[in-house]
């Protein structure tokens, strides 16, 4: 099929840098040119679309998702149909999803099977993290392969899920070290699990069987600790630390401190952390506040969203991700007696561009660059993605939004595209619209309408050695 050239009228493109008044042509997928009044020949056979009084934004990158992951005793409820359909929706166009061994499991297969379920489905664009959930020589074979072969370029070691996923601090000073030779970017779940299992073993014995538990047991100290001992661990071997879902003001001080300090430490703060509390998990609807139940927890105190948003303001804390992981009613109901048994889990993946837009640009805490940067642009240098991603210039991709900064809509689980039937932000009147996606130049979304076909998104591969990254961690080894 031919692909789409496009015109793009009358806008105002926004790159983290800076904003210019511009009209852009997409041809071949790619864009071609930037600047005032531009007028390609020949006419015929060229869309155009009218941005006047718009912005014309990078298409959003989601760090943080996962689709049909099977995970608790069930799967997630969106797959990457669902999930990548509802993200072009809300103006992204990338997402990075998680291939999950088992322990004992081969990282390559993990990454074949995810790669299997995913190409046929996607909408968009996306990439996979692979997790390391034990150590050997045989994980490290594979984790070499898969940044030679398979252009993973990130790899997340969990601090928790106990007997699950939990790697041992041996092993992830082990799993840091080689991350850091081979070029590539640490992730961590950051919360202690033995601190959670302890905890968890008291609050049941209390007869604390509901989703308030889950809160309790995963405590911010639990976040906060692990959070501390991830960052020594990385700065002892020099490794690049991303750490994600930073979900409380103490472990986003952890990380201000640590960057404060020169460690090259990035923190992902999500959607639902933003634009929603932990005061649901003591909604007397049981539905209701098992809805929320995630990992590490959306923090009780309600000033928590304007904190983490200041610091991404900031510069303190660096991308915004989903970590979209939806489970229905009848799945969370898996825990009706346990809290321990509540899928974890919440939605985000279609409204995080909005939700940013709301709490961040229309609130006052940030500019429009810095919205493009915490939405894109620095997904795509940690990721080293840039500038093919996360700009809109002569060469990069045209994955490209036409937002209306002035129209409203309001978030409901009665109207989004994804497959849960539940939504964290239900009633959230949302500054800040995608009137229209692009993806690869083709339009994907415009007023509502969809024009997405399964398997449509490519598997981007992402090369070790981000310069974004990189420079400065040879830098720092240098002098050091
Ligand atoms: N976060 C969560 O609750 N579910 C997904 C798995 C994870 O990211 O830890
Ligand atoms: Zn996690
Ligand atoms: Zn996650």
């Amino acid at each position: 099929m031919p692909k789409q050239r496009l015109l793009i009228k009358g806008g105002r493109v926004v790159n983290d840098d800076q904003s210019v008044e511009a009209d852009v042509y997409v041809e071949k997928g790619v864009v071609q040119e930037v600047g005032p009044d531009l007028n390609p020949k020949p006419p015929s056979g060229l869309t155009v679309l009218d941005a006047t009084n718009k912005l014309v934004i990078p298409g959003g990158i989601d760090t943080h998702t996962h689709l049909q992951f099977p995970f608790m005793g069930t799967t997630s409820k969106d797959d990457f149909y669902t999930g990548t359909k509802a993200a072009v929706a809300g103006g992204t166009t990338m997402i990075i999803d998680f291939a999950i061994p088992q322990k004992g499991c081969s990282l390559i297969e993990a990454f074949d099977t995810w790669k299997n379920w995913a190409d046929p489905k996607v909408c968009c664009d996306y990439a996979l993290h692979v997790a390391v959930t034990w150590w050997s020589d045989k994980v490290k074979e594979e984790m070499k392969s898969l940044v030679q072969n398979n252009g993973v370029n990130s790899f997340k070691m969990f601090m928790a899920y106990k007997d699950l996923y939990m790697l041992s601090d041996e092993e992830l000073y082990a799993a840091f070290s080689y991350c850091k030779e081979l070029g590539t970017i640490a992730q961590v779940h950051a919360e202690n699990g033995e601190l959670i299992a302890q905890n968890t073993k008291k609050l049941l014995a209390m007869g604390i069987t509901g989703p308030e538990g889950h809160a309790l047991s995963h405590s911010e100290d639990v976040e906060a600790e692990a959070t501390h001992r991830a960052i020594a661990i990385a700065n002892t071997v020099n490794c690049p630390l991303f750490v994600v879902h930073v979900m409380s003001k103490s472990s986003a001080r952890m990380i201000t401190n640590a960057r404060n300090e020169g460690k090259v430490v990035y923190g992902e703060p999500i959607a639902a952390g933003l634009g929603t509390d932990g005061t649901n998990y003591w909604n007397e609807d049981w539905a209701h506040a098992a809805a929320h139940v995630m990992s590490p927890p959306l923090r009780p105190d309600p000033s928590t969203p304007d904190f983490l948003m200041n610091l991404l303001a900031n510069d303190d804390l660096s991308v915004v991700g989903t970590d979209n992981c939806t489970f229905d009613t009848c799945q969370k109901a898996l825990g009706k007696d346990d809290f321990t048994k509540i899928p974890n889990g919440l939605n985000g993946v279609e409204d995080r561009m909005s939700v940013v837009w709301e709490k961040g640009v229309y609130s006052g805490k940030m500019d429009e660059n810095r919205f493009v940067a915490v939405t894109s642009t620095n997904a795509a240098k940690i990721f080293n993605l840039y500038p093919k991603k996360g700009r809109i210039a002569v060469g990069s991709d045209a994955d490209i939004v036409i937002w209306d900064p002035e129209a409203t809509r309001t978030i409901s689980a009665k109207t989004h595209h994804q497959a849960n039937n539940f939504n964290v932000f239900e009633g959230m009147v949302c500054h800040g619209v995608p009137v229209a996606t692009i993806s690869r130049g083709k339009v994907v979304y415009h007023d509502g309408v969809f024009n997405v076909t399964a398997g449509q998104g490519k598997y981007v591969s992402r090369p070790p050695f981000s310069p974004y990254v990189y420079e400065r961690v040879k830098q720092r080894e240098e002098v050091n």
